[in-house]
């Protein structure tokens, strides 16, 4: 009797399919009148990247983010979190992100503690679950005092971090912050980065829009320059840097025309 020959181990050459990216813009566009804001962007933002989009005021950021995140219906194009279309099928894209919008009201007659409460209970989650959660956001932005202070009374920056506890509480995959840091004081900014490094670290994706290229540069791994609705570089901040400074690369590739003309009625001597 002889042995069976073993059959030989079927080794896979193909390597896995990537994860799909994070947030995947395709052909977004967006007119207002004769104002061309978003024209024709697509980026991938990669999972558990921590990604920076700049660009000069009008430059279409806010435009942009807002048909990435299902507040702006697009004129052409596609947004997709995870693979899910975020206006096919909204309730996985939104179950998957949370967005702190620039210059869209809050609910700011409810007290910061239930403005917090609300967003949680908007997205489901039990009563206990949302308590606790709401009371260690609300101390991790150092807004305990005012918990119970209407919104409409607080502060800009407060208004603003507590629109960020709001985005954070069903711990979503993804993070879309317009401005995050805009008005907010340095001890908070830092307190910020931290949860958002931390938050990074165990494999979540942060988008960020800001003006302080040096903020960006020093916290986030990937970023996006944008100017005149388009995407004029993208990749990884050292890649898009190439060897400068974020601001100088910024400057170079955003150009300044009108640097030194005019105003010359604003100069003392
Ligand atoms: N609702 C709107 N109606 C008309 N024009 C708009 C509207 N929203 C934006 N725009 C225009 O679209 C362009 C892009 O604006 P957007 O707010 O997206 O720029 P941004 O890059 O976010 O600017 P900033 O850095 O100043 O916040 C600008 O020319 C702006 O005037």
């Amino acid at each position: 009797m002889t042995d069976a020959l073993e059959e030989p181990a079927t080794v896979s050459t193909s390597a896995p399919p990537p994860p799909p990216a994070a947030l995947s813009l395709r052909g977004l566009s967006k007119r207002f009148g004769r104002t061309v804001a978003v024209d024709g962007i697509s980026l991938d933002v990669p999972a558990g990247s921590f990604y920076g989009v700049v660009g000069p005021n009008g430059a279409g950021k806010t435009t942009m983010l807002s048909m990435a995140t299902g507040l702006l219906r697009p004129d052409a194009g596609t947004a997709a979190v995870s693979g899910a279309d975020v206006w096919t099928d909204p309730t996985a894209a939104k179950h998957a992100m949370g967005v702190l919008p620039d210059g869209v009201g809050v609910f700011d007659r409810l007290t910061g503690a239930q403005l917090v409460t609300y967003a949680g209970l908007l997205r489901g989650m039990d009563r206990p679950t949302v308590t606790a959660r709401t009371d260690e956001l609300l101390a991790a932005l150092d807004l305990e005092d005012a918990r119970d202070t209407l919104v409409v009374d607080y502060s800009a920056g407060m208004t603003k971090k507590v629109s960020l506890a709001a985005a954070l509480i069903h711990a979503p995959r993804l993070l879309v912050l317009d401005e995050p840091f805009e008005s907010v004081d340095p001890v908070s900014t830092s307190r910020i980065r931290q949860i958002l490094a931390g938050y990074v670290a165990s494999g979540g994706t942060v988008i960020v829009s800001s003006h302080v290229m040096d903020l960006v540069q020093r916290m986030c791994d990937h970023v996006a320059v944008v100017a005149a609705g388009r995407v004029l570089a993208a990749g990884t901040v050292d890649e898009v840097r190439a060897g400068r400074s974020l601001e100088d690369r910024f400057v170079e590739l955003v150009g300044d025309p009108r640097r030194a003309e005019g105003l010359a009625w604003l100069r003392t001597s």
